[in-house]
């Protein structure tokens, strides 16, 4: 961004293949959700399916790590759920396949109102941004940069990723979650240090990702005019190619056919080295749960299971996502491994599951539930 001049954008009414003007009105907002691991974004996103109320949201989920959990967990949105697959869009995807899947959304026969992106939690957003503002879709307009920020790991989270700070000056939007994590006093601290990092974006302050839609949905819908005293491709130019930083984390993916042995893996949770910073996905755990999967949630030493009800017709896996730096992904996988039940000499006394239950949250809690 220093040294260049900036020249903006020009975002001159765009038009349909007959050469007509199209309004903004008919352009569907494509709007970036962002954050760092585990700060929240599907959460948030489920929060905005939920309580969308009659706004249809088409959303595409980029996850990291070759099962796709996030796509698994967006609630009630098959058919117009595009994942986009292993990998970080903003590497993994080019303009033109990004615009494959956006023409997928924006077919009229979806009658979609607005498009939300979730970027991998180790996604560039400024990367998405740019290929949106780039996109040939004229189908499509740019509708803000979402960050969502984990309160109770802001710290941390900055520490080790200065490019945080970057990811904020160019938000439209930052959603300070898990308040719920913080005291009060902590939580005016975190919002004050996001807001004076934020410098053009609105903050707000959520738990469990529960935010207005509207927030969203409004700035989804601002006018194309508006847009253009936003960002620039100028405002989003590197001045050389950053270090991405999920160049420094490495990926596992476990899958398992046979149920997870829960004190050996609660064992394998407990001890986990420092670097595995995110885990997520579903554990069966066999003949102790039969009706339920457990989705299991580690960011940083935060740990929970959420049990649900098995999907009708799903078939009994365990399905694990681990990413961490510098850990060793063979000595995880194997160590995954030791976790599953062997055979009939090998079955969990029925009181293992306690350590599990453990870390599953009180009702209370919020975890899963809804204002809507
Ligand atoms: N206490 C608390 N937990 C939350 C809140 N929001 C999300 N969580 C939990 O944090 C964990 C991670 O949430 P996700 O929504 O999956 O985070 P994410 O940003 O999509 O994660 P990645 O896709 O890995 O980057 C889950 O266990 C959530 O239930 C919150 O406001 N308070």
């Amino acid at each position: 961004m220093s040294g260049v001049t900036p020249t903006r954008l020009s975002w001159g009414p765009r038009t349909d293949r007959e050469g007509c003007p199209l309004t903004s009105a008919q352009q569907i907002p494509v709007v970036v959700l962002a954050g760092f691991l585990g700060s929240g974004k599907t959460t948030l996103l489920n929060h905005l399916l939920r309580s969308a109320r009659g706004t249809r949201v088409g959303v595409m989920v980029n996850d990291f790590g070759s099962i796709e959990i996030d796509a698994m967990t967006v609630a009630g949105q098959v058919g117009s759920t595009v994942s986009l697959g292993n990998g970080c869009l903003c590497c993994a995807v080019d303009a033109s396949e990004l615009d494959t899947y956006l023409e997928t959304l924006t077919r009229p026969s979806s009658r979609l109102d607005v498009i939300v992106i979730e970027a991998s939690g180790l996604a560039e957003p400024q990367e998405l941004v740019r290929m949106i503002l780039a996109s040939d879709n004229e189908r499509v307009v740019y509708g803000g940069l979402v960050e969502v920020v984990d309160a109770a790991e802001f710290d941390a989270t900055r520490a080790r990723h200065p490019e945080t700070d970057r990811h904020l000056a160019i938000a439209d939007l930052v959603v300070v979650n898990k308040a719920d994590r913080v005291d009060p006093a902590e939580l005016r601290r975190v919002h004050t240090a996001v807001a004076g990092l934020a410098e053009r974006a609105a903050v707000v302050d959520a738990a469990y990702g529960r935010v207005d839609p509207e927030l969203l949905f409004d700035r989804a819908t601002r006018r194309d005019d508006e847009i253009e005293g936003q960002l620039s491709f100028d405002d989003l130019r590197e001045d050389e190619h950053h270090a991405h930083p999920h160049a420094a984390y490495d990926t596992v993916s476990f899958t398992a056919d046979e149920p997870m042995h829960p004190r050996r893996l609660l064992d394998f949770l407990d001890s986990r080295p420092e670097g595995l910073y995110r885990i997520k996905g579903f554990v069966d755990f066999g003949a102790l749960d039969p009706a339920n999967r457990y989705s299991v949630h580690a960011v940083g030493r935060f740990l929970r299971f959420y049990p649900d009800p098995w999907p009708p017709g799903a078939q009994r896996l365990t399905q694990l996502v681990l990413i961490g730096s510098g850990t060793n992904g063979d000595a995880l996988h194997k160590a995954l491994d030791d976790c599953r039940v062997t055979g009939p000499d090998d079955t969990p006394e029925e009181h293992s599951m306690w350590g599990v239950l453990r870390y599953v949250p009180e009702p209370e809690d919020g975890a899963g539930e809804d204002d809507s």
